[in-house]
């Protein structure tokens, strides 16, 4: 009896951790499945955007999608993702020279247009500015398929965070090992601040900037994997959108372009053609003429009477006048075609202009763009790189006082794991309109990266810098930062020198980023000055 009891009591048991396995294991499928879907509707995405770029990019990308409807092992989604992003590298490159092509081509239809005769002026010195403008820029293009690539290889880091923890697990799962209790899944931290850096890299035209911000700011620590998915594939529809948007705008330019430059041809062509028939008709009216006159004459020689001379005359006086109607009607006919001819191109080339302004327009503004930190509309590092090697470069030349300044956040990483990313962004651009108010004037001022910023400072001297870079301190520590109700001070540490005559860039910034090291060192919120 007792025996029964006991293997009742075990087969209940069993029963219960079975059935708790069956609940934990549907509770892995349903989440899996929701995975998979997300993961499947981004490679849609994908697949829309480089559509077209590479039949075997093409070929992956679909096979990719059908492995995932099969649920295929996910070591071989990880292969064919790599084999993806290699892809996309190599086709980053091709892309690269496809640019300078299209550059050159389009230099050459311009060259060709500027020799057009009769081009308006501000037309052709637009055309200048355009030609010489395109010899500079290839970021417009250029810049999306590294993204993507990069967007990719994210995936490929989620992916492998999902096989570590457990295949099934999910994607970027950092997983509750409690599965019977129904728990949302939470992604990886650093997948987070990754994705929010790779973000705010991104430079997308002004239209799409809010879009991308938006995105940014709803990152947060504790969203599930399902929300963050999605914030990846609407990231990834701002990208392809701008994309198309920055396709249309070089196509449009281009065939308008094109457009013109063969109107302008056609009609050059078929005013040569009718000048030359009408010259011939002329030729044909002019003897016309030149024998109806010699006719007159000689008919005059065999006049009997002035009755007789009224009467051939005024004959052949009238064919004389008919004569000349027709060709005053053929100079007017010649006219009227020169003339639609004239307004034919005009509008072309008024069209054309309407378009190259506009494409100077995003031109312009990719190349500010190219300079720009996309977050606190600060210079980037390479606008700093250009200025401080010219800089430099004249300080050599000419002497007087060039100083470089590296200014970092104390302990900025705290504000971004307490408060969050978006705080964290918050504060950068605060930190960048103080800078701006303080020192717009003095120093030519830019985001180095990350809560490193540089200053190059010209004609002032050790005192007045430090005095200077003292005042900045001050302001940004009385700051009024407030997060979640908590009143939040920053401070900043800052190294400076001053540029000296056997310097290079490198040992000069060397020197400054020694003397940031040392601010750091003696205990932050302080400005170090090495000789
Ligand atoms: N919100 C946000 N954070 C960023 C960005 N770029 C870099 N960071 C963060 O800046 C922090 C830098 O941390 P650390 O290098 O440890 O520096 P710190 O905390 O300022 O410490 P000290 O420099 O020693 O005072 C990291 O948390 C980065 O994630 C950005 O664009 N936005």
């Amino acid at each position: 009896m007792s025996g029964n009891s006991t293997v009742d009591k075990e087969i209940a048991a069993l029963k219960k951790k079975l059935d708790a396995a069956i609940e934990s294991r549907s509770i892995i499928d349903d989440e899996f499945k929701l995975q998979t879907t997300l993961f499947t509707e981004f490679i849609i995405k994908l697949s829309q955007a480089t559509k077209g770029i590479d039949l075997s990019l093409d070929n992956k990308l679909a096979k990719l999608r059908s492995l995932f409807t099969k649920s295929a092992p996910i070591a071989d989604v990880q292969k064919l993702v790599k084999e993806i992003t290699l892809l996309l590298q190599k086709f980053s490159i091709k892309k690269e020279q496809e640019i300078a092509k299209l550059q050159s081509e389009f230099n050459l239809a311009g060259q060709a247009l500027q020799k057009v005769n009769g081009l308006p002026e501000n037309l052709r010195r637009q055309l200048r500015t355009l030609l010489k403008d395109n010899e500079e820029t290839k970021e417009a293009l250029a810049q999306y398929i590294p993204l993507m690539s990069q967007l990719v290889n994210f995936y490929q880091t989620a992916l492998k965070k999902g096989n570590v923890t457990d295949n099934a697990e999910g994607l970027l799962s950092q997983q509750n090992s409690n599965r019977s209790e129904k728990t949302v899944t939470k992604p990886d931290h650093k997948v987070i601040e990754r994705f929010t850096e790779l973000l705010s890299k991104i430079n997308v035209s002004r239209q799409y900037q809010n879009q991308l911000l938006k995105i940014k700011s709803e990152l947060k620590d504790d969203m599930p994997n399902e929300k963050l998915f999605n914030s990846f594939l609407a990231a990834f529809d701002v990208i392809s959108h701008d994309l198309q948007h920055e396709r249309n705008t070089a196509k449009v330019f281009l065939s308008t372009l094109s457009e013109t430059l063969s109107t302008i041809q056609t009609a050059v062509k078929s005013t040569i053609s009718t000048q030359d028939k009408c010259n011939k008709r002329h030729q044909k009216l002019n003897t016309q003429l030149q024998n109806q006159i010699t006719d007159m004459a000689s008919g005059l020689d065999q006049a009997n009477s002035l009755v007789d001379i009224k009467v051939d005359i005024s004959g052949k006086l009238k064919a004389i006048a008919n004569t000349l109607d027709e060709k005053t009607s053929l100079e007017s006919t010649l006219q009227v075609e020169l003339e639609k001819k004239l307004v034919e191109m005009q509008t072309k080339i008024e069209t054309l202009e309407e378009q190259s302004i506009t494409f100077e327009k995003r031109i312009q503004e990719q190349q500010a763009k190219s300079l720009q930190d996309a977050l606190t509309k600060l210079n980037n590092r390479a606008a700093f790189d250009e200025y401080f090697a010219k800089e430099t470069v004249r300080y050599q030349h000419n002497g007087g006082l060039l100083a470089i300044a590296i200014a970092d956040l104390d302990d900025f990483k705290r504000i971004n794991d307490t408060y969050g990313h978006t705080a964290g962004d918050k504060t950068l651009q605060v930190l960048a309109s103080t800078f701006k108010k303080n020192l717009a004037g003095d120093a030519f001022i830019a985001r180095y990266g990350g809560e490193e910023f540089v200053f190059i400072f010209r004609g002032f001297d050790k005192a007045e810098i430090i005095s200077k870079l003292n005042a900045l301190k001050v302001n940004i520590a009385r700051l009024p930062f407030k997060f979640k109700n908590n009143k939040v001070s920053m401070t900043l540490s800052v190294g400076v020198t001053h540029i000296k005559t056997d310097d290079n860039v490198h040992i000069a910034f060397e020197r400054a980023d020694t003397a940031l090291y040392k601010a750091k060192e003696e205990g932050k919120n302080r400005v170090i000055y090495i000789q």
